[in-house]
């Protein structure tokens, strides 16, 4: 199994509109893409390397601080967002029964909120308007994506999108998320840990861009296969609320980010753009089957976020 590269030119960001039958075609693509594998590289998104590398080139230079200086943003430290700011290392483990995972993270939500606090020190002060730009750019291609899956399973077009309307404010979690792999000493791993534990996303469909390679997808005959980072294009994947809300029609994949070889001191940074439906939205089988009880993507984001950070 390979991830299948796709060519998004027909519905490009900077294109108004598709045409119709080259959209039909792309459906089809994207539909044979996440119903086989739940992963695809999508080239000619309209978002460019030169955007992604801004957007990490100011990420690590928050995560090259003192740890003071990041404490200040630390996640749960903001009443009106418990998702917003940082993460430090080995706080969140993604595969629950292993230990925390070897990153940090920055998560950045609900952007139009006056509340929100964003690092602004000398060393980042542009770290707010190119995370806040990087988001748009983020919403503006998944909403394109969500628009092409739905035509891919034949439904109106507008079904997801419904489901999208509040992406950016305090009545969706959806999040960028910009992550930092630190050099790692094999002494001081302990068994089981990796870079990011095995899981699947919690979402509708995640957006990923990344600096180097190390990601691993999970095949249907449940081996795990590396996967390449491909300069200037996007991966994105389904997740397991979009799975449940498409009777399985379409897959959400367990993947994992590995240790890198012993000897290897290299870091890793990625982006992850995790689209969540708003958290009103019902969510229930769209081939009308009730294969699933309803769930309101707010509470199903809680459920899932109080397994991955434990209860406290
Ligand atoms: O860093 C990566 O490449 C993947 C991270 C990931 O899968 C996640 O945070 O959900
Ligand atoms: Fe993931």
């Amino acid at each position: 199994m390979i991830v299948p590269v796709v060519d998004f030119s027909a519905y490009n960001l900077s294109k108004r509109d598709a045409d119709g039958e080259e959209l039909q075609s792309l459906s089809e693509e994207l539909k044979a893409a996440f119903s086989q594998v739940g992963f695809v590289f999508l080239k000619n998104s309209g978002i460019s390397q030169e955007e992604v590398e801004r957007a990490m080139e100011s990420s690590k230079r928050f995560f090259l601080q003192p740890e003071e200086l990041k404490k200040r943003f630390s996640r749960k430290s903001f009443p009106n967002n418990p998702n917003h700011g940082w993460v430090s290392m080995e706080t969140e483990r993604l595969n629950p029964s292993q230990p925390g995972d070897l990153k940090e993270a920055f998560n950045a939500s609900q952007l139009l909120s006056v509340l929100q606090k964003w690092p602004s020190s000398d060393a980042v002060r542009d770290f707010r308007e190119i995370h806040t730009a990087f988001f748009q750019r983020c919403q503006e291609l998944s909403l394109r994506v969500l628009r092409v899956m739905a035509q891919s399973l034949s439904l109106d077009p507008a079904v997801f999108l419904n489901a999208h309307q509040f992406i950016g404010t305090d009545e969706n979690g959806t999040t960028l998320r910009s992550l930092y792999y630190p050099p790692l000493k094999s002494e001081t791993v302990n068994e089981g840990q990796l870079r990011c534990g095995e899981h699947s996303d919690y979402g509708s469909i995640t957006l990923l861009f990344q600096g180097s390679e190390g990601l691993q997808v999970c095949t249907r005959a449940g081996e795990f296969i590396s996967t390449p980072s491909i300069p200037g294009t996007v991966l994105v994947n389904v997740a397991d609320l979009m799975q449940r809300w498409t009777s399985d029609q379409l897959l959400s994949v367990r993947h994992r980010v590995l240790l890198p070889p012993v000897g290897d001191s290299s870091t890793r940074q990625s982006l992850a753009y995790f689209v969540q439906p708003d958290n009103e939205a019902l969510i229930t089988c769209c081939d009308g089957s009730n294969k699933y009880p309803p769930v309101t993507g707010g509470d199903y984001l809680l459920q899932r976020f109080s397994e991955s950070y434990g209860k406290n």
